[in-house]
Parts: structure tokens; C-alpha cells; sequence
């Protein structure tokens, strides 16, 4: 069968590297109440959002506002009480429902929680660690995965050497980077980091969060960034959430939120920071 052809071949530059496809998570309407009667608490209010491949969303508020809940719903690693978390356009929980919709999810979507302690099994060193999600939703193995996991530990300045530690021989900071790192090596879309600086002394922090910022950009890696630290959100952010009580208080871009706060809430966050050793400066804002 012939090819239609305008008389006009177009040729890919092969010098060029191709731009990967967008990807979009998205949550609508998006809720989640823990317990009934008295007890009853609303963690994240019904709230809409966006992250796609070029965006570096910022999620701060003060300990219990919700972060942590919203990002684990993100990921599909709670259930909404109501609302969807679509991923082009398609729900998750539809993708979740089949173990090869979770592998497609998961090598899309990586999440690095709070408690790294927990998000480690302690039987298995932390190369095993690290290999396996390489090796399960990349089919990279042996050496080539021993390459791939090398590079990534240089980037996030950690000694290789570790890889044959268990998670308990190493420091909660070094804990929190391997966490990244493990991660990193899926090689996912959307990245979604809870806390992931909060162990690391202030030089390292400045380093791993430059790193993301750069790895992100570079690889058009959609980010997700939850602190409750205001200097680090706005500096790695390009678009900033403001949550209270489960409720958004605020969003639009970083550098908007952070010289022209709207809410109150924000107002005083960042008066506390400007009174604190870790002023932001508009111009580091990115
Ligand atoms: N499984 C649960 N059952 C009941 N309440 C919960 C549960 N998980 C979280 N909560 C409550 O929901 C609220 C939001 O918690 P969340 O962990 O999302 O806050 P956060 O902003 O991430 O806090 P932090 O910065 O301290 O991690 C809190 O009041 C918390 O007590």
C-alpha cells in the first residue's frame, strides 16, 4: 500500500532530543473526612488542582492542614471520600483496580513519603531496595540497574557504598535521599515529594533541593513539593497552595503569593518567616 505523501518529507532532527509527551494529574472536587460523629474530621476539603509535566507545585501550611492527606490521595495511596484524581483524564482508581494499571500509575507517578523509616523494609539492603522498583516498573536489571542506581546516588551526593546497608544503618537524612532516590530511578512523570528535605542539615538541603529543581526541569518532571517550610516550597515551586484546616486559602504562582499575599493565613506565614533567620527574598523566588 503507498503513502499519501504532500511531496514534502519532513526529517526528524536527530540531534534534537524529542520532548516527552505532557502528562496531567488532576483532582477534582477532591475530599477526604476521617471519622463520623465527633470525631469527625475534615482532612482536605473539596479542592481542584493541576500538575503537569511543567509545573512545580508548592503545597505549604502548618502541621495538620492536610498536605500530607492531599498528596497521598494524589498518588492513590488513600481513597477520596468524594471527588476523582484523574490522570489524562483517565481516574485512578480505575487504574488501580488492575495490577497493570497500578504498574503504569506507579511508573508514572512516584511518591516519596514523610516517614522514610516506614517506606523501607529493614530485611532488605538498600540496593535491594532501590532495584526492585528499577527492576518492576522498568525491567532495567543487573548491571545496567547497578549503573542506573550509581548515577542517581551521585546526583543526590550519597556513597554507594551504602547500597549494601540495611535502612537502619544509615541516617535519617541519608534515609530521606535514598527514599528520592529510589524513586528518581523509575524515571517517573510527576514526582511528589512529602517533607523530603526536612532531615537534612541546611547545606545539604540547599544542594538536594537545587537538585530536584534542575532534574525536574531538565526531564520535564511534573513536581509536587509539600513542606511546611516556606523558604524551601517557594524556592522549588512555580506554583504555590496555601493550606489550613484542610481548606486551600490560597494558590496561584509563587512569586504572586509570595509578594502580593491575598489570605491572611499567608500573610502571617510569611511575616514568620521574615522574622526568622530563613527570610525569603522575592528574587530567589523562582
Ligand atoms: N488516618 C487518619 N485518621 C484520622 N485522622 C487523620 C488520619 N490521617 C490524618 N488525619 C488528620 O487529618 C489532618 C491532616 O493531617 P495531615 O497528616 O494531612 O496534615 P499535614 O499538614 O501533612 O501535617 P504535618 O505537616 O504535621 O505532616 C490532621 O488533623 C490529622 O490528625
Amino acid at each position: 500500500m503507498s503513502t499519501p505523501t504532500s511531496g514534502v518529507e519532513i526529517v526528524p532532527d536527530p540531534q534534537e532530543p524529542r520532548k516527552p509527551p505532557v502528562v496531567t494529574l488532576q483532582a477534582e472536587k477532591l475530599t477526604r473526612v476521617f471519622g463520623r460523629g465527633p470525631s469527625r474530621h475534615v482532612a482536605v476539603q473539596p479542592l481542584d488542582l493541576q500538575i503537569d509535566t511543567s509545573t512545580a507545585l508548592g503545597i505549604v501550611g502548618e502541621s495538620g492542614s492536610g498536605k500530607s492527606t492531599l498528596s497521598r490521595l494524589l498518588v492513590g495511596l488513600d481513597t477520596p471520600t468524594a471527588g476523582e484524581v484523574l490522570i489524562d483524564g483517565t481516574r485512578i482508581s480505575q487504574l488501580m483496580s488492575t495490577p497493570s494499571g497500578m504498574r503504569r500509575f506507579r511508573a508514572t507517578v512516584q511518591y516519596v513519603a514523610q516517614d522514610t523509616f516506614s517506606s523501607f523494609d529493614p530485611r532488605r539492603t538498600l540496593r535491594d531496595s532501590v532495584a526492585t522498583p528499577l527492576r518492576v516498573l522498568r525491567g532495567v536489571k543487573g548491571e545496567e540497574a547497578e549503573a542506573e542506581i550509581r548515577e542517581v546516588l551521585t546526583l543526590l551526593q550519597l556513597d554507594p557504598g551504602f547500597l549494601d546497608r540495611y535502612p537502619g544503618q544509615i541516617s535519617g537524612g541519608q534515609r530521606q535521599r535514598f527514599a528520592l532516590a529510589r524513586s528518581l530511578v523509575v524515571r517517573p512523570r510527576i514526582l511528589m515529594c512529602d517533607e523530603v528535605v526536612s532531615a537534612l542539615d541546611v547545606s545539604v538541603q540547599g544542594a538536594v533541593l537545587n537538585m530536584i529543581r534542575e532534574y525536574c526541569e531538565t526531564h520535564s518532571v511534573g513536581l509536587g513539593f509539600v513542606s511546611h517550610g516556606l523558604p524551601a516550597t517557594a524556592f522549588i515551586s512555580s506554583t504555590l497552595l496555601v493550606m489550613k484546616y484542610g481548606e486551600v486559602v490560597e494558590h496561584g504562582p509563587t512569586k504572586d503569593v509570595i509578594e502580593n499575599p491575598q489570605h491572611p493565613y499567608t500573610r502571617s506565614l510569611l511575616d514568620a518567616y521574615r522574622r526568622g533567620p530563613a527570610e525569603i527574598k522575592a528574587d530567589s523566588v523562582a
